[in-house]
C-alpha cells in the first residue's frame, strides 16, 4: 500500500499540481479517458484544468464519484458545482450526469449501465471527509463494510446530507488504474494524524499499523493511491519514530 503524497503550499499550487497529473493521465490513456470526479470542495481545484488547452478533452468521459439525488441545477448538485466550475468551458467534453427524475435506485442501475459501456474508470478523482469517507462510501455503512460486486450503487442514508445519494463503489473504484485523493484544510488534520507518517527525508506516507477508513481502504489497481494535499491538513502529521 503506497500514498504518493505531494503538499501544495497554496490553492494555484494544488490547481496547478493536479491538473500536471490529470493532464499526463488523459495524454497517455487511448481513444477514452473515464474520470470520475467528486464534490465537495473538488470543483474549485478542478477549474485550473480550464487553462489546459494541451488536453484533449473531447475524449474524457465524465462520471461523478457521487451525486446527490437532488435536481442538476439544485446547489447541492454535484454535477452543478462541476459544471459551473469547469465542464461547461469544456466543449465536446461528455458529462454523465445521473438521472434525478428516477428513484435513486433506479438512477443508480442507470448510472452503472453508462459505465459498464465506458468500460470502467481510467482515474478516480476523491475527496476525503473529515470521518474518513470518500465518494459516498461511509466508515460502518454497509456499502463500505459488506462491499458487493456492483460497481454503482445507492445510499439513502447518508450521513452527510443530502442523505439520497448515488455512489461508485470500492469495486468500481478500487478497478480504476489510477486513483488519486484531493484533500486540504485543517478539517483534514486530526484525520491526517492518523493516517500519515513523515519520514525523515520529509516525505509522508502511509502509517503502520494503518486505520481502516474507506479512504485507506482504497488504492489503484496498481496498489498506489496518490494523494494532493496542504501545509493545514498535514500539519499535525508525526514524524516516524
Ligand atoms: O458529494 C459529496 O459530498 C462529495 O463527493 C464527498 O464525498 C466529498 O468528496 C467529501 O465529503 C470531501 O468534501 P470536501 O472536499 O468538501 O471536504
Amino acid at each position: 500500500m503506497v500514498a504518493k503524497v505531494r503538499v501544495a503550499r497554496d490553492g494555484g499550487e494544488l490547481g496547478a499540481t493536479v491538473a500536471e497529473y490529470v493532464a499526463a493521465l488523459s495524454a497517455a490513456s487511448g481513444e477514452r479517458f473515464v474520470v470520475a470526479v467528486s464534490g465537495g470542495s473538488m470543483p474549485g481545484v478542478l477549474a485550473a484544468l480550464a487553462h489546459r488547452r494541451d488536453i484533449e478533452f473531447g475524449k474524457w468521459e465524465v462520471f461523478f464519484a457521487d451525486e446527490r439525488c437532488v435536481p442538476l441545477d439544485s446547489p447541492d448538485s454535484n454535477y452543478k458545482a462541476c459544471n459551473d466550475a469547469l465542464f461547461s468551458k469544456l466543449p465536446g467534453i461528455r458529462v454523465h450526469a445521473i438521472d434525478p427524475s428516477l428513484e435513486p435506485a433506479k438512477a443508480a442501475e442507470t448510472y452503472e449501465k453508462e459505465l459498464m459501456e465506458c468500460g470502467g474508470v481510467h482515474l478516480a478523482l476523491l475527496g476525503a471527509g473529515p470521518d474518513g469517507h470518500t465518494a459516498s462510501l461511509f466508515p460502518g455503512h454497509a456499502l463500505f463494510e459488506t462491499p458487493g460486486s456492483k460497481l454503482v450503487d445507492v445510499i439513502l442514508d447518508s450521513p452527510k446530507p443530502p442523505p439520497a445519494r448515488v455512489t461508485l463503489t470500492r469495486a468500481a473504484l478500487a478497478a480504476a488504474p489510477n486513483l488519486a485523493f484531493i484533500a486540504t484544510g485543517t478539517s483534514k488534520a486530526d484525520l491526517f494524524k492518523t493516517i500519515f507518517v513523515r519520514q525523515a527525508d520529509g516525505e509522508i506516507s502511509y502509517a503502520d499499523p494503518l486505520p481502516r477508513y474507506p479512504i485507506t481502504t482504497l488504492l489503484s489497481r496498481s496498489g498506489v493511491a496518490d494523494w494532493f494535499t496542504d501545509a493545514a491538513a498535514v500539519a499535525k502529521v508525526p514524524s516516524q519514530t
